[in-house]
């Protein structure tokens, strides 16, 4: 287990993570650096030390993870600032959409330890879902220290071919936002159809949840799952009918999976 974790970057995904990593037992040390003062509060508000910049880390401090989680149009920026501590006793994870190790190593050391990590926002409740690719120079305990430390966050898969991060981030990087607006649009639909905003809301929300859980629970693949719902001639095979109808959904879904792989492939390509 990491001793000390140092988070560069809490916006919205990096105080996810720290939401799960409290879950930690034992919990290790953990520094946050976060320019901005209203994050930072909210940091504090957890009682975990948060720093404005690189500046104010002691000059002793020595992490054992350096968690990367600023946008990754800012890496070239920001990474100089922690490159002294690029070596074989420090592991970067970079959380960043995009963004190679090859670059990472560039902007660091060339035989930086280096794991890319695509997590999700449901990390937060430790419900995440995260794919890690680590480079060569990751050693075994360094790759053991860094899936115990995002296993608090949800689900850990390791991947070997680091081309596929960019598929990852497609499908579960991105992902929640999707569930998001499908929840959003099912209670606006709810809303079109007569129920007033309250009802609308709590019956499009606890569908879906209703819905994963039994998923994630049922020995039932979700096509049988789905097939258990729909009556001959009843309702939601008239609904199935626009849903999956010319693979409706399935082609909106592709052309957005895809769309959301290709700009992750920019993103990298533009550091
Ligand atoms: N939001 C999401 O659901 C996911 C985001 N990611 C990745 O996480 C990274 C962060 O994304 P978000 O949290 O959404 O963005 P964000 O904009 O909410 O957070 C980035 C944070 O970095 C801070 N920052 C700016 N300059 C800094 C510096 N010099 N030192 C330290 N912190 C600095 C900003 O103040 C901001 O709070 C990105 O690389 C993104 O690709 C990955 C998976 C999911
Ligand atoms: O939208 C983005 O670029 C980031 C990466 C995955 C989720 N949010």
């Amino acid at each position: 287990m990491a001793k000390k974790v140092l988070l560069v970057g809490c916006g919205n995904m990096g105080f996810a993570m720290l939401q799960g990593w409290l879950a930690l037992q034992p919990s290790p040390e953990i520094t946050v650096v976060e320019p901005a003062a209203p994050l930072r509060q909210r940091i504090s508000d957890l009682a975990v030390s948060a720093l404005a910049s690189a500046d104010d880390l002691a000059a002793d401090y020595w992490p054992d993870i350096v968690v990367l989680a600023v946008k990754p149009q800012m890496f070239a920026g920001v990474l100089p600032d922690y490159a002294r501590f690029a070596g074989p006793s420090t592991l970067f994870v970079s959380i960043a959409a995009g963004v190679t190790t090859a670059t990472i190593a560039g902007l660091t050391r060339a035989d930086a330890a280096i794991v890319r990590c695509m997590p999700n926002t449901p990390a937060a409740i430790g419900h995440g879902v995260m794919a890690l690719y680590a480079n060569g120079q990751v050693s075994a305990e360094q790759a053991e220290a860094a899936a115990t430390l995002l296993a608090a966050c949800g689900t850990v898969v390791a991947i070997e071919d680091e081309a596929l991060m960019d598929a990852v981030t497609a499908v579960s990087g991105s992902g929640p936002a999707y569930v998001f607006h499908f929840i959003e649009a099912l209670s606006e639909a709810a809303r079109k159809v007569g129920l007033p905003d309250d009802l609308a809301d709590l019956m499009a929300l606890k569908t879906v949840e209703g819905a994963a859980r039994l998923a994630a629970t049922s020995d039932d693949a979700p096509g049988t799952l789905r097939e258990k719902v729909t009556s001959p001639g009843g309702t939601t095979a008239a609904a199935l009918g626009v849903l999956m109808g010319e693979g409706a959904l399935s082609t909106l879904l592709g052309d957005a999976v895809e769309a959301a792989r290709d700009r992750s492939v920019e993103l990298g390509k533009s550091e």
